[in-house]
């Protein structure tokens, strides 16, 4: 292995100043870290920087109305907005009473799954990787479906929907059984309740006697609605995009976009940031002691310490800079909650991280803009507070995000209709074919 190492090595690495020299938009973004412009959308939008160019606190939008807006309506009158914010991202206007009443009832038309698929999908190979369970899942449902490849905009909309309504199945279902085979615990597989909300049926499938309390899932559902949607250029979502324009199927497009949030820059940061603030509690003995605190996250940005990849976790954001304006809502769910469990202690040791993490990533690394807790930076902390397993962090950022991944998919098909296919050059010059008995060894 070694050998085809350095091969690699030797035959891969570019050198850094040919990107400049050929003016290699890295990451697809500017000097300055702005995404090149890949498309247009009407789903949502993220202000980050005011018209002067300074830096702003960061606006989150859904269809143009504010995601704090719906926060605090939802909350002052104490509903459920999944569907809701669902049937907006989608269709692109809030619902009437009767529209989402009828709405509701689609969704749970379609929350089931084909007969015996539990038992010969998800309890056949189980993994701690609930992301790829998901995937396989769906791949499989891929095959039940005799208009797979149709690639007309009603057909597209029914499989998302079912999808949509399926997600939590497919997650949770993979963790009972992954807690049952390989952690030894007892299998649950309850089925879903026709008159609860997604959030609701979330902790109804995942509890072993079913029960929760109306604070923990509008908690839930809060947090879900929060994730669902956020541009085309987030890596998930352009993903998305650029498979649905080479004419891939639903089920194709859906799992690509998974494996992308599953990354660890990505959704699959919100698990980072458990494992990161339980490795810097225990490492750290006094937890007061913001010096030493201070000194751990530069030995983390200088991949001395935890999973030594040199990031801090739910920290920073391509395109926030002053805040993300998902983690402050999360955030003042936080705080109340946090005083409810008596996990006060926990709670000051998160903020402190927070404050003190930019400082020490402005230290490290050169930033052009600031950096501030993101969506993934609290998340983890509320799931915890809900009682959810960590495994299932990532896959609940995908049970929300499948929304946004649907309208996009809608809107390539509508709008593009032209292959992604970005350039590549070659820094090769051409060299003849050399014979196998004339090679070096
Ligand atoms: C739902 C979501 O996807 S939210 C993001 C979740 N991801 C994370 O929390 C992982 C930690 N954060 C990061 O890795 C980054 O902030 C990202 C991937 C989110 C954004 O990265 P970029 O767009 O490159 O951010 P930005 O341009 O502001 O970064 C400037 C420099 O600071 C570094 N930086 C930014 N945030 C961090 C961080 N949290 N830890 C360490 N270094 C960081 C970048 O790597 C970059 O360094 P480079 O110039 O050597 O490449
Ligand atoms: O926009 C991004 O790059 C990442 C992000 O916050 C998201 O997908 O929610």
């Amino acid at each position: 292995m070694d050998n085809y190492i350095t091969k690699i090595q030797k035959n891969s690495i570019i050198p850094l100043a040919f990107y400049e020299q050929y003016d290699v938009k890295k990451g697809l973004r500017d000097v300055n870290g702005k995404g090149v412009l890949a498309g247009l959308t009407n789903i949502s939008a993220i202000h980050s920087f005011d018209e002067a160019g300074d830096p702003m606190p960061g606006i989150l939008e859904y269809r143009a109305i504010n995601i704090k807006a719906i926060s605090e309506h939802l909350k002052a009158e104490n509903r459920f907005g999944f569907e809701e914010i669902t049937y907006l991202l989608l269709f692109g206007e809030l619902p009437t009473a009767s529209e989402l009443a009828e709405f509701n009832l689609k969704l749970v038309d379609k929350r089931h799954l084909p007969p015996e698929f539990v038992r010969d999908i998800i309890l056949k190979a189980t993994s701690n990787d609930v992301m790829n369970s998901m995937s396989r899942s769906i791949l499989s449902l891929a095959t039940f479906d005799e208009k797979v490849n149709e690639m007309t905009l009603e057909n597209v909309l029914d499989q998302s929907l079912s999808l949509i309504a399926n997600f939590p199945l497919l997650a949770i279902y993979a963790y009972q059984a992954y807690n049952h085979i390989e952690k030894d615990e007892s299998l649950y597989i309850h089925y879903p309740d026709k008159n609860l909300t997604t959030a609701e049926n979330i902790l109804r499938l995942l509890r072993p006697d079913k029960q929760f309390t109306d604070t923990e899932a509008k908690v839930l559902d809060l947090a879900l609605i929060l994730h669902m949607e956020h541009g085309g250029g987030n890596n998930s979502t352009f993903t998305t995009h650029v498979v649905t324009s080479s004419g891939t199927d639903t089920y194709a497009s859906v799992v690509a976009s998974l494996s992308s949030l599953k990354g660890s820059k990505h959704g699959g940061a919100n698990i980072k940031v458990a494992k990161m603030l339980d490795d810097i509690w225990k490492n750290v003995p006094d937890h007061t002691d913001e010096d030493a605190i201070f000194d751990y996250l530069c030995k983390i940005l200088n991949k001395d310490a935890f999973d030594k990849k040199g990031l801090i976790y739910g920290m920073g954001h391509a395109i926030y800079s002053l805040s993300d304006p998902r983690a402050e809502v999360l955030k003042s769910y936080v705080k109340e909650l946090a005083e409810e469990k008596g996990l006060h202690d926990a709670y000051q040791f998160y903020k402190k991280i927070e404050r003190l993490a930019p400082q020490a990533i402005a230290q490290e690394r050169n930033i052009y803009k600031g950096v501030s807790a993101n969506v993934d930076f609290y998340s983890g902390f509320v799931y915890q507070m809900l009682g959810l397993p960590e495994e299932l962090y990532t896959p609940l950022f995908a049970i929300a995000r499948i929304v946004g991944w649907s309208a996009h998919r809608m809107e390539e098909m509508l709008n593009m209709n032209k292959i992604i296919r970005p350039a590549y050059e070659s820094v090769l010059t051409t060299k003849a074919y050399t014979k196998i008995e004339d090679r070096e060894l």
